[in-house]
């Protein structure tokens, strides 16, 4: 299968160690000789501390947006230092790049593209360009909640959602540079339009990937209207 996954920067840098850039390219390793994979890696907490210091300068939002771009670059960069060979050794600044680079027949990653949207919207585009058969959201929780789940101990996990129920659950959610909290309205519309298989899981389990892959009763899925 031709699989795009998206890997949120709090999960990389939960501990701003190596440990969870091991943990992934050894699952990633495995899973590259059976499926062509790309990733898309989140800035995490470090893009939302740069773009605070940019902010402070009084930066515009695109401004903004752009030091976050450059911090998931770097997350990019680390990841494939972890996965060395069996990975493309450059970050692909575009789709049309992510395409030409997998013709290597190695893992891609890649970060931000440009302004306006998160890498959880990169990763639903980049789906659609390469015709991917999954899109695999790699995520802090366990999926999408009723309300925010660290805020809220009543949140319930919504196992399955249309993408046009996600659109209107997200509609009117804060979208300035670094908070894109939990999903972009960009990613679901490319899902909605593309009919993508979508599943948003755990990350914090790095095995919650092949379960995803195995098409597992894990996260939630974003179904078909
Ligand atoms: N309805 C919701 N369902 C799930 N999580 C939610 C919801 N509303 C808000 N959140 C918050 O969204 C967070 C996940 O998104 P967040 O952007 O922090 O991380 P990420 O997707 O891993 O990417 P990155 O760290 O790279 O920005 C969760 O920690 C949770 O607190
Ligand atoms: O294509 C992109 C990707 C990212 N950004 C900006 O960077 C931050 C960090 O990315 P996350 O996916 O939220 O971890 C994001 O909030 C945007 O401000 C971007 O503009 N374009």
């Amino acid at each position: 299968m031709k699989i795009v996954v998206a890997i949120g920067g709090s999960i990389l840098l939960k501990d701003y160690d190596s440990t969870r850039f091991k943990q992934y390219s050894e699952i990633l390793k495995e899973l590259t000789e059976e499926h062509e994979l790309f990733i898309v890696v989140g800035g995490g907490k470090p893009a939302r501390e740069y773009i605070s210091v940019v902010r402070d300068f009084g930066a515009g939002e695109a401004q903004c947006d752009d030091i976050g771009i450059e911090v998931t670059r770097i997350n990019a960069k680390l990841l494939l230092s972890a996965l060395g060979d069996v990975a493309y050794q450059r970050v692909p600044h575009n789709f049309q790049e992510a395409l030409e680079f997998a013709s290597s027949g190695k893992i891609i990653v890649m970060g931000g593209t440009e302004p306006a949207h998160s890498t959880d919207a990169v990763s639903a585009i980049l789906a659609e360009y390469v015709h991917a058969d999954k899109l695999i959201n790699l995520t802090s929780v366990d999926g999408m909640y009723t309300k925010d789940p660290n805020k809220y101990d009543d949140a319930e996990l919504v196992s399955e959602i249309t993408a046009t129920d996600l659109l209107d659950f997200l509609n009117g959610k804060d979208m300035k540079a670094g908070t894109y909290e939990f999903f972009d309205t960009t990613a679901v519309q490319m899902i909605k339009r593309s009919n993508l298989e979508t599943v948003i899981a755990n990350g914090n389990e790095p095995e919650n990937l092949i379960k995803a892959i195995n098409g597992e009763d894990i996260g939630t899925k974003v179904i078909n209207e």
